[in-house]
């Protein structure tokens, strides 16, 4: 009985602190790519907060709520049951149990997420799931998105803001699809930017006290060394 106590508060010792990461920013800035990578070798849980708002999106869309009645969408917005899971090796999402990983990466749900997004009722139930989730992430989570660092984890202990230049937002989304019009896929990025920056609730926006990182000119290998180490640096401190 005494070796189980004494094995456990030595872990209690030796493991780092829970931490939370905030990383916010517009389209193709690098936030899933540095979070699910920065959450693997930190050892932390991982969420995708954009996956949530396309989640339900894509339920409205597939049950015929009209996306463009911001009331219609209210009325329906806690019916769906959405879960997601937080390895970041293997993060998934389902909505009333069916896998969505899928269908919620088309371009008609990219299309229409940001006035689903948009409606109050629905950042209030979805960023309670996120706050929950967070809070039962034991080792500490990695969590990405729009409105983290203001809005739904305001006392995370790193936010981090990033940004880079529509043309390499751009080009990095349109590489990701082959065959796609890069101008097209620039014009769509800006608008959607523009609404989600735009919308009365909880808008896309850089908290006071996150750090700015422009990765336009940095690999991704860079960027995630770059959070890494502003997350150990945290880490040592607390
Ligand atoms: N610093 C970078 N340099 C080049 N390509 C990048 C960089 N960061 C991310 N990418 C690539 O850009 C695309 C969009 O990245 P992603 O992480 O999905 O951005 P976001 O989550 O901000 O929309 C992905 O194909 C990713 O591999
Ligand atoms: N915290 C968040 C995350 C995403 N979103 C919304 O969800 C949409 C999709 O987010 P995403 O992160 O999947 O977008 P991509 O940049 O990966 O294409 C955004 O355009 C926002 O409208 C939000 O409002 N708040």
């Amino acid at each position: 009985m005494s070796t189980t106590v004494e094995t456990v508060s030595a872990a209690a010792r030796t493991a780092p602190p829970a931490v939370i990461v905030a990383i916010d920013g517009p389209s193709g800035t690098g936030k899933s790519s540095t979070s699910k990578a920065v959450a693997a070798q930190l050892g932390l849980s991982y969420l995708d907060t954009g996956a949530q708002y396309r989640a339900i999106t894509w339920w409205m869309l597939n049950n015929g709520v009209d996306v463009g009645d911001p009331a219609e969408i209210a009325t329906a917005a806690a019916k769906p049951v959405i879960v997601s899971g937080t390895d970041p090796t293997a993060p998934t999402i389902t909505v009333d149990g069916e896998d969505a990983s899928g269908p919620i990466r088309t371009q008609e749900v990219t299309s229409k997420v940001s006035a689903v997004s948009a409606v109050p009722e629905v950042r209030t139930l979805i960023t309670g799931l996120q706050r929950s989730i967070a809070a039962g992430a034991e080792r500490g989570i990695v969590v990405e998105g729009r409105d983290i660092g203001t809005t739904v984890l305001p006392d995370a202990d790193i936010k981090i803001f990033l940004t880079a230049s529509p043309e390499a937002r751009a080009a990095r989304r349109s590489g990701e699809v082959k065959g796609s019009d890069l101008a097209a896929t620039k014009e769509a990025l800006i608008k959607r930017d523009a609404a989600d920056s735009g919308r009365k609730t909880s808008p896309l926006a850089k908290a006071a006290d996150a750090v700015e990182v422009d990765t336009t000119e940095l690999t991704l290998a860079q960027v995630i060394e770059c959070v890494v180490t502003l997350v150990g640096e945290k880490q040592a401190a607390k």
